[in-house]
């Protein structure tokens, strides 16, 4: 069944609010972190993490019990580099100890996403922690090395359609990979913390060259010093994804709109929201400098 939403009692949208600020505030004053990228991308992966281990079949992993607090998920080698999203949140979940850790990971997601310009995502309360040996075991997390077959066949494990999946991946157009991480280089130049579309212009625009990068994996660069990992390159290759990727190319507003759709599913897969009330749209830090 699925996990019924619990919010933190008596914790309304100014609550939540003041986390987001908090958050927000945080990554405007340690804007040096990898390399000037600030920690907005990685706080987005987080969330994205700790969402990705659901598996629609049985209910299992997902956002709600905030099982990534624990060793076991932490250590998973997919979750390699996000120690540094993890370590950014401790001093917020001090601050707000009444937040569960699966609503603290997915609201540092929308936070960061919102304060990086990108579009609003509605947001819901009521993760619940749960205890360590309900955390997922580890290889639940996709394999950059492989093709868009495979890509689509690992989304379907959320029930996701092949629209949601490229919208989803536009959020690569955020930081970088890194070769301590994940055995992928990508370029400093073209590293971002600004939400766009441009993932799908590069990946359209760009002409892309297979390369053995210096941990031996292949990954695609172009010659103006960006890089796709073979799943990214996936999306062009797949005729069916590829109508998508030049949708959201010729149309940002889409773009925003679907991503911010598939995020929310991703979120709350497995969780019955239905007893809560609507969800929540925070403000910008820039919204309230009033
Ligand atoms: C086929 C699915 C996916 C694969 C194989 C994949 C793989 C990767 C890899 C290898 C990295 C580099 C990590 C590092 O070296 O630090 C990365 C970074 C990133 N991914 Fe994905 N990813 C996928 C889907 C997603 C999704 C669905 C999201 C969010 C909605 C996402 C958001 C990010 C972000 C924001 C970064 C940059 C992190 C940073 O700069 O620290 N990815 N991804
Ligand atoms: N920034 C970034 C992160 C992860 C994957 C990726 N592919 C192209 C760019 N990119």
């Amino acid at each position: 069944a699925l996990h019924l939403a619990q919010a933190e009692d008596g914790k309304g949208l100014d609550d939540f609010q003041k986390v987001y600020n908090a958050i927000a505030e945080k990554l405007r004053d340690e804007d040096e972190f990898d390399g000037y990228i600030g920690y907005g991308p990685n706080l987005v992966r987080l969330s994205w993490h700790v969402s990705g281990t659901f598996d629609k079949n049985d209910n299992s992993g997902g956002s709600f019990g905030g099982t990534y607090r624990f060793k076991k998920e932490a250590d998973d080698p997919a979750n390699k580099g996000l120690q540094n999203a993890a370590r950014f949140l401790e001093p917020i979940a001090k601050k707000f100890p009444w937040i569960s850790h699966g609503d603290l990971y997915t609201l540092a997601g929308v936070t960061a996403l919102q304060e990086m310009q990108g579009p609003k995502i509605p947001w819901r309360p009521g993760r619940v922690d749960a205890d360590e040996k309900d955390a997922p075991e580890n290889g639940r997390l996709p394999d950059a090395s492989k093709d868009g077959n495979y890509v689509r066949h690992y989304f379907g494990r959320f029930g996701f359609s092949d629209q949601e999946i490229v919208a989803l991946l536009g959020a690569h157009c955020l930081g970088k990979t890194h070769l301590e991480n994940s055995g992928y280089e990508g370029p400093w130049g073209a590293a971002t913390n600004t939400f766009t579309n441009e993932f799908f212009v590069n990946l359209l625009n760009e002409n892309w060259k297979l390369e053995k990068n210096d941990a031996g994996n292949e990954q695609y660069n172009s010659n103006k010093g960006y890089m796709m990992l073979p799943t990214d390159y996936g999306l062009i290759q797949d005729g069916k994804f590829k109508k998508y990727v030049e949708k959201y190319a010729k149309d940002q507003d889409a773009f925003f709109e679907d991503f911010k759709s598939a995020y929310v599913k991703l979120l709350e897969n497995g969780i019955d929201f239905s007893k809560l009330g609507k969800a929540y749209v925070f403000k910008t830090l820039d919204e309230q400098d009033s």
